[in-house]
């Protein structure tokens, strides 16, 4: 029957509230959720746009969202070369989602944040903190060299730490291939960086300008300063090209010094190969660790195709196929990298698999350790890092890494163990290890052993409870795991100090309590006043480079530029701009003039130095002219060259600055930067691109990312950005966005084995793993941003949002990311994903054509 009156009038304000709440939803300024994520919180501003960290909804897990602007190149830039890095220690692009005006980049969290922070808070790193960081940063370096990519602007910023202080290299923002092109002409980079040969204005070497930026890192984490900073810029870029670094100040070996100076050679000839860095005995035993699985990496990559073999990959798949997935989906956007909501759900599925997997680990560990306790068999528990130094030492030699695992692994599999400690004093894992074989002759071992204690405990246990049967199996998967663990050198790499792993089990086990705390090494440095200090000298530091911008005007013109339309100042725009305090270097761009861009497009070489043919030029220094009169004089004529509308602005930097260039030949700079993003051509890709035909006009980027209409048109960088983002945006000046010529990519790459997962696994998502951080923690909600007040300091316009508001009704097998906004409905026979593009060539593809080319 009908309903009451009063029920009536309850119905009707029941639907009013319901229509009232999904109206302001809709209306909200307030930014909540970008395609399958949902945002927690801002964490960071970046020349780019905002960065969020946000939770994947389909699994839970943290990521770090990017955002940017898609007509800014930058962005296209990073996301294009970005998504072909797969390496444990650069930061992983799980997805890329683009809107109507904005891109974004769904990032692996690193919620150690950047190392320059750590560094401020630690003052200066021990020599073995650093040999490992280093190797780490090195080895990341040296994948991305393999792939024939120059990062362009490394420095501290742009290295950050995850949970267990890996470091993860990002920002690829000013990165570009070498391929095609050996020799350089765009200065881009942060001044304190910087390689003489940048601020000498001269042509470069891609790969050694990088190397000289490690150089620069190494020093300052060594010594807690840097190398080249002084008050002046150009008094900093004197010092870059004249002269060598002061060693006095710092408490460090011989070997590492001998490092340094090998790697801020001013000669870029005479620098030395990343894996020769990787050789030094400064970094061992991570460095030859780190160079070892590299190249495994790499050489796992280039075969491709073994996406989904593993074992933890096959039952993936299957579990998303039971849950009605489009698996063949799912590996076509994987192997294609896609970067698309598919590709996203499969590696944010994969390391929520992996991680679940290993989070097994800890919760026997810690009752292993438990019983441990009970038993009371020794002394505190050394680390298994700590263990491998007493191997070396007791084997009277620096030893590598991998020749230590093999000597222990050869221990456990029957040999004595061959440990400088007394029993008690042995690692728990290496005891369970050792003991926990199936050899007969660990039966030596037998008595007063942890493990045999262990054994007997959950024996003893299982006949008490009514699950009799198992007890074996649950101690040989402890044994396997444990062995696992205890072979696996990244794990000891993990914690040098011997004060982060296996401490932190110590720690947990007795509360059961997991830390969220990265690591050990995350402590602030114990001499607070001393630490103030260094913060302070390094603010100091850091905030001269504001008072450079604004009182010297370096900057300046960068602004004014950035106002310009087009890339292009504006006439008689050359007002003073007061930017924000900025505490950090920043990145800049520029582009020469001197240089036509045919000059050196030379073949290069593999081994990362400039072709026999390139060094005669005379344009190329020998290293011996360092003169930074050169540099004046240079930025000088440069300034006399200059159109009158870019003349005052240009003549404020004329000497701090070496971006001055000619409006004509800048145009033409910068259209070729513009081509370095759009061509940017894998020399395999361009290989096989050409062996099959294709032509520049189907083979483009261009379609898919809409260069071809707005950006070129209307684009107007400053515009966007004017007045909305810090100085330190400002100084990342933008590349022409002229595309011209044919637009290729980069090899795609395959991920790794299901093993070297495991053992990325290890090394990243090892048993330390908070349990809060998985399976969607409560806390996650708490940091949702409600809808009354909301968290971020600064949120998007409507007009941001409506795009948005788009992608998040957009149904999740529908798509995200490129094929939202470039469905193949959408974009012509140019697609990126059409049939007849480059990026249809996986690796193993590549490899193929390769390997039928060298068979014919
Ligand atoms: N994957 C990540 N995990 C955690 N924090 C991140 C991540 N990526 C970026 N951030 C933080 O966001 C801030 C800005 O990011 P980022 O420096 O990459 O932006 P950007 O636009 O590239 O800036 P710039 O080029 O000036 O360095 C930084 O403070 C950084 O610590």
């Amino acid at each position: 029957m009908f309903a009451s009156k009063l029920e009536q009038n309850n119905l009707k304000a029941t639907i009013a509230a319901s229509y009232n709440k999904l109206y302001s939803q809709f209306s909200s300024d307030e930014l909540s959720e970008v395609g399958n994520y949902k945002i927690l919180k801002m964490i960071g501003e970046g020349s780019f746009g905002k960065v969020y960290l946000a939770r994947h909804r389909p699994t839970h897990q943290k990521v770090v969202l990017k955002t940017g602007s898609k007509r800014d190149p930058n962005v296209v830039r990073e996301v294009f070369y970005h998504r072909q890095f797969d390496y444990n220690h650069i930061t992983k692009l799980y997805e890329v989602i683009v809107t109507e005006n904005n891109v974004w980049m769904a990032l692996e969290y690193c919620s150690g944040r950047e190392l320059y922070e750590y560094l401020l808070m630690r003052k200066q790193l021990p020599a073995d903190e650093c040999s490992r960081l280093f190797s780490q940063i090195v080895g990341a370096v040296f994948y991305a060299h393999a792939l024939k990519c120059v990062h362009r602007d490394l420095k501290l910023e742009n290295i950050l730490l995850d949970k267990r202080g890996q470091a993860k290299l990002t920002d690829f923002g000013f990165t570009r291939e070498c391929a095609t092109k050996s020799m350089l002409e765009t200065i881009c980079g942060t001044t304190v960086y910087m390689a003489p040969e940048l601020i000498e204005k001269k042509t470069y070497d891609g790969f050694k300008i990088d190397t000289w930026s490690l150089g620069v890192i190494l020093y300052t984490l060594l010594f807690g300063c840097m190398p080249f900073d002084e008050e002046d810029e150009t008094r900093t870029k004197l010092k870059i090209v004249n002269e060598d670094p002061g060693y006095e100040n710092g408490v460090t070996t011989a070997a590492a010094k001998d490092l340094i100076s090998k790697l801020l050679q001013k000669d870029p000839l005479l620098r030395p190969s990343l894996e020769e860095v990787l050789n030094h005995q400064f970094l061992q035993p991570y460095g030859l660790y780190v160079l070892g699985k590299t190249e495994k990496i790499l050489k796992q990559q280039k075969r491709g195709g073994r996406n989904f073999r593993g074992k933890i990959e096959r039952r993936l798949l299957k579990k998303l196929k039971q849950s009605g997935f489009d698996t063949q989906g799912i590996k076509q956007s994987v192997n294609k990298r896609k970067c698309d909501c598919l590709s996203g759900l499969w590696y944010l599925s994969l390391e929520k698999e992996k991680r679940s997997e290993f989070t097994k680990l800890p919760r026997r560990s810690r009752s292993v350790l438990s019983v441990k306790r009970v038993f009371d068999v020794g002394p505190p528990l050394k680390s298994a890092a700590e263990s491998i130094k007493d191997f070396n030492s007791s084997a009277g030699q620096q030893t590598s890494l991998l020749r230590v695992v093999s000597r222990r692994s050869e221990d456990n599999a029957g040999r004595k163990p061959h440990s400088p400690h007394s029993e008690g004093q042995t690692s728990p894992l290496r005891a369970l290890q050792s003991n926990g074989s199936s050899s007969p002759s660990s039966g030596r071992h037998k008595k007063n052993n942890i493990f045999m204690k262990m054994t007997s405990f959950f024996k003893n246990k299982k006949q008490h409870s009514a699950h009799g049967t198992g007890s074996n199996s649950a101690n040989s998967s402890i044994i396997k795991k444990t062995e696992k663990r205890e072979f696996n050198p990244s794990m000891d790499l993990k914690e040098p100090n011997g004060t982060g792993a296996l401490h932190k089990s110590k720690l947990s086990f007795g509360s059961e309590k997991s830390e969220s705390v990265p690591s050990e090494a995350f402590k602030v440095h114990p001499d607070a006043t001393e630490s103030r200090h260094v913060l302070e000298k390094l603010k100091s530091n850091t905030s001269s480079e504001v008072s450079r911008q604004t009182s010297g005007g370096n900057y300046d013109s960068e602004f004014d530029y950035r106002n310009g339309k087009h890339g292009i100042p504006d006439d008689g725009d050359n007002q003073k701009y007061d930017p924000p305090p900025r505490g950090r270097p920043l990145s800049i761009v520029s582009h020469q003039s001197e240089f036509s861009n045919d000059t050196y497009n030379s073949e290069y070489s593999t081994d990362g130095n400039p072709p026999s043919s390139s060094k005669g030029n005379s344009t190329i220094s020998s290293g011996t002219n360092r003169n930074i009169n050169a540099v004046i004089m240079s930025a000088k004529s440069d300034s006399s060259e200059i159109n009158s509308s870019f003349n005052k602005a240009v003549a404020r930097r004329s000497v701090s600055i070496m971006s001055s260039a000619s409006s004509a030949s800048e145009k033409s700079s910068r259209a070729d930067s513009f081509q370095e993003i759009s061509t940017a051509p894998s020399p395999k890709g361009m290989d096989i691109r050409a062996m099959n035909g294709f032509t520049s006009g189907t083979d483009t980027v261009a379609p898919r990312i809409k260069l071809g209409s707005h950006w070129l048109s209307k684009r107007g960088p400053s515009s966007l950005r004017r007045g909305r983002l810090p100085k330190r945006t400002l100084n990342r000046k933008f590349m022409s966005r002229h595309s011209s010529g044919r637009q290729s990519v980069i090899q795609e790459e395959s991920s790794l084995t299901d093993e070297d997962e495991t053992q990325d696994l290890l090394i990243g998502q090892g048993p330390y793993v908070s349990s809060e951080e998985h399976e969607g923690s409560p806390k996650f909600e708490s940091q949702t941003p409600s809808k009354a007040g909301t968290p971020f300091s600064s949120v998007p316009t409507r007009e941001d949002i409506r795009p948005e508001v788009a992608s998040v009704r957009q149904s999740f097998s529908e798509g995200s990311g490129w094929s939202h906004d470039l469905s193949e409905d959408n974009v012509d026979s140019t697609n990126f994903d059409s049939g007849t593009h480059a990026e249809e060539y996986s690796v193993s593809e590549i490899a193929d054509h390769e390997d039928n080319k060298e068979g014919e």
